[in-house]
């Protein structure tokens, strides 16, 4: 496709430098991921005199392929998608795009209106074949039927998650990361959140329905906003194993503290909190850059470029790198990455904390991983140019260089590493993006690492004793300014501040001098103030902040109170304060990042606040209200018992710990008041209702491992966290981290009017997979054509509502039927199986003898006791590098074929979104039709 052509499915039209925010952006413009290229002539002009100048001379592309790297960098890029899971659902997906659409194609020589079209190509480096590249412009599109039922497919298909839509070397390095089940990953820059989502199958690999991993994955992310979308993404996975959080990556805390327990003999003794070394299996480093690597996405860059981005986040590059190494686990493997071209954020920081680590750490050879992946080795020697020239070494720069640090530069030691284990990608080997990935690994402490000094322990835990969330807000504020809304350039000014703070933090964290010394440093001398001026900044910002956050938790109180014209005094105070800690932290008086979510916070706050009072209002009138009311029954009219919840002081959850925020309800406003908290479910009386409804075996252990997210006593939602996830947040007694979200939907509060509520929860699609073996009522088996049935028209009448229904029903309709017939259920062993069951939530379920012969996961029943020992048996096979199984649990797309469903009155009706519904229905129904003699009328399932 040549450059002035128009693609379909393309790239192109973002904005800004950063592919992460790029992504994001796509993904919110367009939920299915597709979307249409600008038109040529709204295009700026592909050139940048400077770009190219740069990149000549750093000889990162081969002689005599300049021009081929231009053109392709000028070129959209390919749609590009994986297919989520493995096994069985994706072997279906994968077989249904190759044999029902990419088959019919034909070979090489399909052309509309003269121009070929480029048949699909399966990346042929990713396993299983799982990945695909599209390439159809906007006119082969509208014109051959047969790409618009491909576009469509895979737009539901990504709807219903059963794809996800990536640039194709984004999924790289995740791939070199190896992550086993067992294992405890960190993702240190992870929104939007593809890789993340990547890390969580590698993590789940292996294991069947009812199984959690012995591992997880904590995912961070400076940007707040994007920590959001972060677990929006990633919530396709339903996994109970992820932990989002919010730091600095630099800063995410190495040690937690956990006080003793109250009555124990140590309880409240100073010192006597028990610590645990945070460490880390696999680590990805997927840094912040200039993202010159996604041009071809983001066409905007070729006017941004300039050589301040990348020479401006190499200090903050070189600083996530180092903390990486530091909370990696001897043994434990790294990769370090980036989307750009340039060796100044690639090479140069790779050096810097391999020398930085003398010997500890150490570049892997993955030479022989991945062979069909074409890459560049990684350079021994590079140039440095600021705003003037280039400079080729330190001696060279270091007088009149602007802004540049000895780190950036190459030398002796550094050429002397095997640099050339980087692999960098480049965009016209593969008709891909461009980008970098360096896989280290960690064959001993760091220097000085092991043993730090015990004024350095005393130090560290008087800081964390001294709970300065308001400075480590400031902070974290300053961090998150480091990189623009796009993603990518450094501002100065704020780089400095968190640099300064980090040194605080590294200070306080156990005074871990030796790699991590100067990087800091080498930052303020050049681009911000002096150490003293630093410190003093700090000390002005923390006092201001701890005045706001003081301000801010005497405006919660008044809301509660209901008193909001003391709360907005309280709130203009704590936004002058906040305003006040970002101008001493050396920032631009515009708002800062802890300001907006205070704000948030108060706003979200008030509107609870107004909320509940109408609440307390509702329920008074109902209380009063003596005639009973007809209720919602069954199907989607049913979800609206969301909005039974009791109100009033008394709705107050009282529990044994709260991590997190807490706001509402929690007395001294918590550490982080303005997230969501996170708190057990501890109420006897709705933990006993579930396991007794849903005759949930008593080893699954909800009474420890159900959480919920607010602290009102009938919480909306109930989430289950993997025991490695909770260990880690109870281990965190002094809430050193800054929890944004956790837990997989396990179930949802139901409330329905006119019924005697036995349980006031239901089941939540997305943890059914979790739960279900665990399950031993309220299960009902279907054939597999009437679940298809149930799928299609979502709510069955039951035989004796439709009876009633048909005496409604007067005469026919023109056309000869029963006028308001609705599909019925009539399958008599289902309704013998159904008459039982009490109502309210049931789960409906491909019966056994169906699923066998379908080939689908058999509905499963097991303990607790013998999940632990599943999961221990697949960590140990994995340890002795034995292949994964082919059944990957924990996704749902993976799980046996079983819907939430509401028994009512008159009525069946599943509670699962559309998207969902038509998936299975797709699987369910590709696969009736393979039975031998099968009637297209059988698998289309009875529709009366
Ligand atoms: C390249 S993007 C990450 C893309 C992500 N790994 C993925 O595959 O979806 C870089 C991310 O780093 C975040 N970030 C920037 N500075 C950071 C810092 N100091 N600590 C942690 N995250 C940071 C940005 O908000 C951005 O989301």
């Amino acid at each position: 496709m040549g450059r002035g052509q128009k693609r379909g499915w393309g790239g192109g039209g973002g904005r800004g430098g950063g592919r992460g925010t790029d992504e994001w952006k796509q993904d919110k413009r367009n939920k299915g991921g597709f979307q249409q290229q600008q038109p040529q002539t709204q295009r700026p002009e592909y050139r940048n005199a400077a770009f190219e100048e740069y990149y000549r001379a750093q000889e990162v592309v081969p002689e005599g392929e300049w021009e081929a790297f231009l053109a392709t960098l000028r070129r959209p890029l390919p749609v590009t998608f994986r297919i989520n899971g493995s096994g069985k659902f994706a072997d279906h997906l994968r077989d249904k795009l190759t044999t029902d659409f990419f088959a019919k194609l034909g070979g090489e020589e399909l052309t509309v209106d003269g121009e070929r079209v480029v048949p699909p190509r399966p990346l042929p480096w990713y396993p299983n074949g799982y990945a695909w590249q599209l390439e159809f412009s906007r006119n082969q599109l509208r014109k051959l039927p047969l790409l618009g039922a491909i576009h469509e497919f895979v737009k539901h298909a990504n709807d219903a998650g059963s794809i996800s839509r990536q640039e194709a070397v984004s999924m790289v390095p995740p791939l070199f990361l190896d992550v086993q089940p067992q294992h405890r990953v960190l993702d240190m820059c992870a929104a939007p959140g593809s890789k993340t989502f990547q890390l969580l199958e590698a993590l789940h690999a292996g294991s069947t329905a009812g199984q959690s991993p012995a591992g997880y994955v904590v995912a961070n992310d400076a940007d707040f906003k994007r920590c959001n979308l972060l677990t929006h993404q990633t919530k396709r996975v339903c996994s109970p194993c992820l932990l989002v959080v919010n730091h600095d990556a630099a800063r995410l805390p190495s040690r937690l503290y956990r006080p003793a327990e109250p009555g124990s003999a140590n309880h409240g003794v100073r010192g006597s909190d028990s610590r645990l070394d945070v460490r880390f299996d696999r680590i990805l480093a997927d840094v912040p850059c200039s993202g010159d690597g996604t041009m071809r996405k983001s066409p905007d860059i070729w006017r941004k470029w300039s050589i301040v981005g990348g020479n401006s986040l190499h200090a903050c590059q070189l600083r996530i790198a180092l903390h990486g190494a530091k909370l990696l686990e001897v043994g434990g493997r790294m990769v370090y990455s980036t989307c750009t071209f340039n060796p100044v954020e690639d090479e140069a920081v790779v050096a810097e904390l391999l020398l930085r680590c003398e010997g500890a750490l150490e570049l892997v050879d993955v030479g022989d991983c991945l062979p069909e992946l074409r890459r560049m080795p990684g350079k021994h020697t590079w140039k440095v140019k600021d705003r003037n020239r280039f400079y080729s070494s330190w001696s060279e720069a270091c007088g009149d260089g602007y802004k540049l640090l000895e780190s950036m530069f190459s030398s002796p030691a550094k050429q002397a590493l095997p640099l050339e284990r980087c692999m960098r990608f480049l965009p016209h080997h593969g008709d891909t993006g461009g980008f970098f990935v360096a896989v280290l690994r960690k064959v001993s402490e760091l220097p000085s690492a092991s043993a730090p000094t015990k004024e350095a322990e005393a130090e560290a835990e008087e800081e964390d004793a001294g709970g300065d969330d308001a400075a480590a807000a400031a902070a974290e504020a300053a961090a998150a300014g480091a990189v623009d809304g796009d993603g990518g350039e450094a501002d100065g000014g704020d780089e400095a501040a968190a640099a300064a703070e980090a040194k605080e933090e590294d200070a306080a964290d156990g005074g871990e001098a030796g790699p991590m010394e100067g990087v800091e440093g080498e930052a303020e001398g050049e681009a911000g103030p002096s150490k003293a001026e630093a410190a003093r900044g700090i000390d002005a910002a923390r006092a201001a902040a701890e005045a706001g956050v003081a301000a801010a938790e005497a405006a919660v109180v008044a809301f509660e109170k209901g008193d909001y014209e003391a709360a907005k005094r309280a709130l203009a105070e704590a936004e002058a304060a906040s305003r006040r800690a970002a101008l001493a932290a050396g920032q631009e008086p515009r708002k800062s990042k802890a300001e907006r979510q205070k704000e948030q916070f108060a706003e979200r706050q008030m509107k609870s606040a107004a909320k509940q009072a109408e609440q307390n209002a509702r329920a008074q009138a109902k209380a009063r209200a003596a005639a009973p009311k007809r209720g919602a029954e069954g199907g989607e009219g049913a979800e609206g018992g969301e909005g039974e919840e009791e109100a009033g002081p008394s709705s107050i959850a009282q529990v044994s710990w709260i991590r997190g925020g807490g706001g509402r309800g929690r007395p001294v406003g918590g550490k982080y008041a303005w997230i969501d908290p996170v708190a057990p479910m501890e109420d006897e009386a709705v933990l006993t209702s579930l396991y007794d409804y849903y005759g949930m075996s008593t080893d699954f252990p909800l009474r420890s491992q159900l959480i919920m997210r607010s602290m009102d006593r009938t919480p909306k939602r109930l989430y289950f966290v993997s025991r490695s996830v909770l260990d880690l947040m109870l281990a965190d007694g002094r809430e050193a981290l800054k929890v944004i979200s956790t837990g997989l939907k396990v179930f949802e509060r139901q409330v329905i009017r006119d019924q005697v509520n036995e349980c006031p929860y239901r089941l939540a699609q997305e943890g059914l997979p979790l739960v279900l073996p665990y399950i031993t009522r309220q299960r009902v088996e279907l054939t597999a054509p009437v679940l298809l049935q149930l799928l299609r028209h979502r709510n069955l009448l039951l035989p004796a509502a439709a009876e009633e229904e048909a005496k409604e029903a007067d005469a026919t309709t023109p056309a000869g039927n029963p006028k308001g017939t609705k599909p019925t259920l009539t399958d008599p062993a289902v309704l013998a199986a159904l008459e039982p069951l009490k109502m309210g939530c049931v789960v409906a379920e491909l019966r056994a003898e169906d699923a066998r012969a379908l080939g689908f996961a058999l509905p499963s029943r097991h303990t607790a006791a013998a999940a632990a020992a599943a999961v221990d048996k697949a960590a140990a096979a994995a340890q002795d590098g034995a292949e994964a199984g082919d059944v990957t649990g924990g996704l749902a797309a993976n799980a046996p074929l079983a819907v939430v469903a509401w028994k009512g009155k008159a009525s069946l009706a599943i509670m699962v979104e559309r998207s969902e519904c038509e998936q299975m229905i797709d699987k369910l129904s590709a696969e009736l039709e393979k039975q031998p003699g099968a009637a297209p009328a059988a698998a289309a399932g009875a529709t009366a």
